[in-house]
Formats: structure tokens, sequence, C-alpha cells
């Protein structure tokens, strides 16, 4: 017998009942939210709360609404720290002086507020586990990040590969930069991730190119998730996993990753094979971490690159897409960078006239103004409320300012306050002003992490890419710097600290002219 949903519900009965299940499941969901926000308002402590009229609700959508309009208001009124009902919960927000304590209490957990946001299963298929914890921090660290001098230039010659594939005309115009140079990340980020011969993969790239955005809909929690992180934890558990955008683009890696192991085995039995040789981070894994190929590892192996995809191709993405944009918004810098980049480069005994040069470490070290620039680019876009992370312990955390993080509450970190804070800052003048070159001279690269950069989070846990982040941005920036003018064709409009209250990722067309 077969039933459809239309003659179940039907039976009255049965509609009965589910209204019942329902109710009191809202009901139940209620009280326990209830009694944690009583739990967590214990009026223990003497931090500065920030007043609210909706239960449930808080601040969190008056956040939202105007993430910098949020931030500057309340660092202004209360200071370093305060408190704030986020996200369904009463929880602490610290800022400049207080954030470095954050980032150093190994009981205060990045990684745990991740996976309670998003659930521990968001990207893991059913199967075993068959690769450690650690091994995406391992790989990127220990490989990835050590072998930069060979990584780097091979992969911009990926990028300048898909330049030439594209054909790009004399004169166009971009009406959005994120998707325009999302794939050449792709292109970038996979030839050290899978390696030169998976790059070439169209259904591979694909899914670098898109798995974010395919995904991100479903991962980008809506009003109800944000506000019951009971109900969070039930989506991502059961619900997300289960959506059709993560199986298509675990499918698509899977299946090239086993086509590609496939090949590497058999290439591994052929006389001239050179056994130490790593050739890119999938090599590196494969040999550090070995194990049989059959589908619990293949599984294993997706997880890994759907997570390197996230954290790496999606970051840097919206990273060089906010820097090009504030380039375009700031056209008079360009002039300047274009006469830095081609010192550099002829500093190095390398034709700057040339058609393709290919950039190396040793140049992006000494392109000081354009790590200046990124590292304002990035100082200014850090207006919101961020990096939150759990008391993973079974004790009070007694901050310094007298605030106490719960065992399993957490405390987030006020990037407004911290990135725009005059004391926290130093020496550095009008920093709600953008100042391209500010940092030129000053030991304040845009990799060093610190009390006045948390852009890659700070301490143990920062984040272990940057290098090839920075690598990327600088390649792509720099391409387009020597080779094209850039002029904006609309009004282009950026969320920072510097441009008035715009909300969202930077938008605008812009226009290339060869030069
Ligand atoms: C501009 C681009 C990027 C930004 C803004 C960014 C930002 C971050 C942040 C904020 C964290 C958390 C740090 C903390 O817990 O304190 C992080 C962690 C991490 N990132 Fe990045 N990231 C970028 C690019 C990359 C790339 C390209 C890779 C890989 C090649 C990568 C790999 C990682 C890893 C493995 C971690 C976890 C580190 C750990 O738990 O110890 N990131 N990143």
């Amino acid at each position: 017998m077969q039933f459809s949903s239309s003659s179940i519900f039907s039976d009255k009965r049965v509609e009965n009942t589910v209204v019942t299940i329902a109710s009191i499941t809202v009901a139940v969901a209620l009280v326990k939210t209830t009694l944690a926000l009583v739990k967590s308002n214990d009026g223990s402590e003497k931090v500065p709360m920030i007043p609210y009229k909706l239960p449930f609700i808080g601040s969190t959508f008056k956040y939202y609404a105007n993430p910098l309009k949020f931030a500057k208001t309340n660092s202004e009124k209360f200071g370093s720290v305060f408190r704030m009902h986020f996200h369904g919960a009463v929880t602490t927000v610290v800022g400049a002086k207080d954030a470095p304590e954050i980032f150093n209490n190994p009981d205060l957990s990045f990684l745990a507020s991740k996976n309670r946001f998003f659930g521990g299963s968001f990207f893991e298929s059913s199967g075993k586990n068959t690769l450690p914890d650690k091994t995406l921090k391992d790989v990127v660290m220990r490989h990835l990040t050590t072998n930069l001098n060979d990584y780097s230039p091979r992969a911009f010659q990926q990028f300048l590969q898909e330049i030439d594939r594209q054909a790009l005309d004399e004169q166009f115009t971009v009406p959005n930069l994120l998707p325009f140079l999302r794939r050449f990340v792709s292109k970038y980020s996979a030839s050290a991730f899978v390696g030169l011969r998976m790059c070439q993969d169209e259904d591979l790239i694909s899914a670098f190119e898109h798995a974010v955005a395919d995904i991100g809909p479903e991962f980008k929690p809506g009003p109800s998730r944000v506000i019951f992180p009971w109900f969070n934890s039930f989506y991502t558990k059961y619900l997300f996993p289960k959506s059709d955008a993560v199986k298509k683009h675990r499918a698509l890696i899977k299946k090239s990753l086993s086509k590609e192991i496939a090949k590497r085995t058999s290439e591994q039995l052929q006389d001239n094979y050179i056994q130490d040789k790593i050739e890119d981070n999938l090599d590196y894994i494969l040999k550090k971490y070995p194990h049989e190929i059959d589908d619990d590892h293949l599984e294993s192996l997706t997880t890994i690159i759907l997570i390197m995809i996230f954290v790496g191709v999606h970051t840097t993405t919206e990273a060089v897409t906010y820097v090009m944009y504030c380039l375009v918004k700031h056209p008079h810098y360009i002039e300047e960078l274009r006469r830095e980049q081609e010192q550099v480069v002829s500093n190095e005994g390398i034709d700057y006239s040339g058609s393709d040069v290919i950039y190396t470490p040793a140049m992006y070290r000494n392109m000081v103004k354009l790590d200046s620039f990124i590292r304002e680019c990035m100082r200014t876009r850090m207006v919101g409320i961020v990096h939150a992370h759990t008391n993973i312990s079974n004790q009070d955390i007694v901050l310094k300012s007298g605030a106490i993080v719960k065992p399993g509450h957490e405390v987030f970190i006020n990037a407004f306050h911290v990135h725009h804070d005059p004391e926290n800052q130093g020496d550095l003048e009008n920093l709600e002003t953008f100042d391209g070159f500010r940092f030129v001279g000053k030991d304040k690269l845009a990799v060093k992490s610190g009390h006045d950069n948390v852009s890659f989070g700070m301490g143990k846990h920062a984040c272990s890419g940057r290098w090839f982040a920075i690598h990327q941005i600088k390649g792509i920036v720099s391409y387009f710097i020597k080779n094209y003018n850039m002029t904006p064709k609309s009004e282009i409009r950026i969320m920072n600290s510097t441009f008035g209250n715009y909300v969202g990722r930077p938008v605008g067309n812009v226009q290339f002219t060869k030069i």
C-alpha cells in the first residue's frame, strides 16, 4: 500500500497528532531557551549589558541590520567589554584590550563554536572517518606554507593559463567582481590542494568554484536558526547533511579523487617514479596518512577537500574581491602600486615589459606598498562582532574584565573595536579614514596576526593558510594592476568603516581597459 502526504494528512486524527507534537516541541524549546536565558543572565557580573526589548530576539536583528553601526555605537558607549543578547543567548563581547585573552585561553575554542553553529556533521559523510582531525591544519602548516617558494609561482601560472583560456577583450566590464575572481582563486588554489592534473578537471573546478555559493543558501542560517540555537543544532544535525547541494558537490569531488588516485597508483608502479617527491597537498595526505583506498577513505578525503574549499577558496575570494573594489574606489593608488611593482620585478633582473611576469614570494616580500594596502583593506573591513569562542571546560572562566563565561557559553570578539581603537592601533591616526600606505615601514605586514590585527584570528589557532592567501591576493591584484586600467562604471559600494552605511558584500560595475 502506498501513502501520499495528502492522504496521510487528510486523516484528521493524524493531523491532530502532528499538530500536538509540533506544539509540544515548540513549547519545550521555548522553555529551554527561556531557562538558558535566565541562567545566562545571572547578574553576577559588573559588565554593562546592551538593553533590548524583545525576548529571544534580543539585539540579534538590530546587529545584522547594520553591524558597523551597532559595533561602533556600543563600543563608544560601553568600551572594550559588554554583554548583549545575541544568537538566542546573553553573551559577552570583548574588544581591543581583552581580545588576546580570548584567543590565548586554551579552554575557549573557536572550532567548538564553529562546530556548534554548523553542526559537527556539517561536511561529513555517513562512513567512518579515516583521517585524524588535525589533517587539514597539518597539511596547510607543515606542507603548503613551508613550500610556498614552489607552490606560489606554480599556482600563479595556473591563474595565467585561466586568463589565456578566457581570452579577455581589450576592454570589458564586470558587473560583479566576486564570481569573476572566484574562478581564478579556484584554479590557483586547486593547483596546490589537488595538483596540476586535477586542476584541469572541469567537474572538480566547478566544485571549487560553486560549492560555497550552492551550499551557502542552505548553510546561511535564517532568523529562526540564529535566535533558537536548539533549532540550529537540529537543522545542522538532521536536515543539512541531506541537502542536494552538499550531495552534488561531494559526488563531484569524490569521483575526481577516485579517478586521480587510481592514476597516481598506477604511476607509482613505473620505474621512473620518484618516491619522495610531494606533488601537492593531496599527495602529502596520501603519503602521510596511508590507508586502503576504500569508500570510507575516499569520503574522508572528500571532506578534507570540501573544507579546504570553504576555509581557503571562499575566504580568499571574498578578500581579493574586497581588495580589488577598494582599488577601484581609490584609483589614485593604482599608479603608485604599478611603479612599485615595476621596480620590484626589474630588481629581480626580469623585463617588466614582458607579457607575463611570474611573481615569486621574493617579489611579494618586496611589494611593501601593496602589502600595506591589503592590510588596510583587511583592517577597515573588520567591522562586526565575530570569531565566537565556546568555553569547552567544566568551569566558569572569569575574564580579567570580570565577565564570566559559563561552561558551554560563548564569548565574541568586537572586531570593529580591535581595528579602530586608537590605543590598540598604536601610532596610527584617523582610523576611520582609508589610508592605503599607512603600514609601510611599520613592521605590520598583512599576515602578521596580533592584538591589533585579528582578521586571520590570533595565537595558536590563527589561520595557517594566511601566507598562501596573501600570495594569491598579491599575485591576482598585481596582474590586473600591471595589465589593465580599472575604473568604476557604477557606484562602488563597500561595507567598511570609511564609507557610510552600506551593508552587504562590495558591489559595483568595473571596467577593465588593457594598457
Ligand atoms: C583571506 C583569506 C583567509 C582568511 C580571512 C582566513 C581567516 C581565518 C580565520 C579567522 C581563522 C580562525 C583563526 C582562529 O581560530 O583564531 C582561520 C583558520 C584557518 N584557516 Fe584561514 N583564512 C583565509 C585563507 C585560508 C587559506 C587559503 C587556507 C588554506 C590554504 C586557510 C586555512 C585555515 C585553517 C586550516 C584554519 C584552522 C587553523 C587552526 O585551527 O589551527 N585559510 N582562517
